[in-house]
C-alpha cells in the first residue's frame, strides 16, 4: 500500500502578479512547483506525486518535474476543487495500490518534512482525514456587508489551515463524488459528508505564498539552508 500525493499547481498566480502560473516562479533558482515535490518525497512516506498544471502548460511542467521519476502530470481545471478532482482521477492509474492521499498545494513549497510525515502517520493511525493547523495571531472580527463589526469571534477556538491535507484515499474518493460546487479546501468537503476531521500541528514554514510579500519572505527567509524544524510549530 503506498502513499499518493495530490499537488494542485494549475492556478494562474494573479495576486502574486508575476504574469505566470505561480508554481512556475523560481526561488532562488528552483521553482514553487519542484520545491514542492521534492519536499513531499524527501519525507520519505511519499511514493507517488500527481502535479495538477495550468492546461495549457501541462509539457512545461512535465519538463520542469523530468528529474523526478514519480511525479505524473495531469492538465488542472478552472477551481482548485476541479484540479484535486482531475488529478484524484488518475490515481487508479498512477498508483493503483495507493490507500492514503494528501492534497498539497504547490504554493505550500517550504512545508517541512515532519508535517508532512505527521500528517500521514494520522491517517496509518486511523484518521479519516487530518489538516495541518496553527492558533490564529489576531484578533478576529465577523464583519457586516457596510464593513461594521458584528462580533469579535473567540480566537481560541479557531485554527489557520494548511497543506498537506491526508484522507484514505475512499473518503477522498466518497467526498469528491458527493461534492455539489466548490471548497476552500478539501477536508471542508468531507466535513459536508459529514466526516471527522483530525488536526495536527502546522508550521509557519508551510505558508501559502500567494502575494509578492510572502515571496519577498520566502526569497529572504525560507530558501536559504535552514533546519526543517526550526521555527514554532502550534
Ligand atoms: N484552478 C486552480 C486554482 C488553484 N490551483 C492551485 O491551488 C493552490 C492554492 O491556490 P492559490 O494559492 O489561490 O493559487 P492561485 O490560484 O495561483 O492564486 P491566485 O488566486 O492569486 O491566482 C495553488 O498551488 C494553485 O496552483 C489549482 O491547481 N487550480
Ligand atoms: C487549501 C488551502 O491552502 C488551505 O488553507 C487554502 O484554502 C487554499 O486557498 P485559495 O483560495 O486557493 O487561495
Amino acid at each position: 500500500m503506498s502513499v499518493v500525493a495530490l499537488v494542485p499547481a494549475a492556478g494562474r498566480g494573479v495576486r502574486l502578479g508575476l504574469g505566470r502560473p505561480k508554481a512556475l516562479v523560481p526561488v532562488n533558482g528552483q521553482s514553487l512547483l519542484l520545491r514542492a515535490v521534492r519536499g513531499l518525497l524527501a519525507a520519505g512516506c511519499v511514493q507517488h506525486v500527481v502535479v495538477a498544471a495550468p492546461p495549457d502548460q501541462v509539457d512545461v511542467v512535465a519538463a520542469e518535474l523530468a528529474e523526478v521519476p514519480d511525479a505524473h502530470v495531469v492538465p488542472g481545471g478552472a477551481e482548485r476543487t476541479d484540479s484535486v478532482r482531475l488529478a484524484l482521477d488518475s490515481v487508479e492509474r498512477v498508483a493503483p495500490d495507493a490507500r492514503v492521499v494528501l492534497v498539497h498545494d504547490a504554493a505550500r513549497a517550504f512545508t517541512p518534512a515532519s508535517v508532512v510525515q505527521d500528517v500521514v502517520r494520522a491517517v496509518e493511525q486511523g484518521a479519516p482525514a487530518v489538516v495541518p493547523v496553527l492558533p490564529v495571531s489576531d484578533t478576529v472580527k465577523k464583519v457586516d456587508e457596510a464593513g461594521n463589526v458584528v462580533a469579535t469571534v473567540d480566537r481560541a477556538e479557531l485554527r489557520a489551515v494548511q497543506t498537506p491535507q491526508g484522507f484514505t484515499l475512499d473518503v477522498l474518493r466518497e467526498a469528491y463524488a458527493a461534492a455539489d460546487g466548490v471548497a476552500t479546501d478539501d477536508a471542508g468537503l468531507v466535513e459536508r459528508i459529514g466526516g471527522t476531521v483530525h488536526t495536527v500541528a502546522g508550521h509557519p514554514h508551510a505558508l501559502k505564498i500567494t502575494t509578492a510579500f510572502d515571496l519577498a519572505i520566502a526569497e529572504s527567509v525560507l530558501a536559504v539552508d535552514i533546519p526543517q524544524d526550526a521555527g514554532e510549530r502550534a
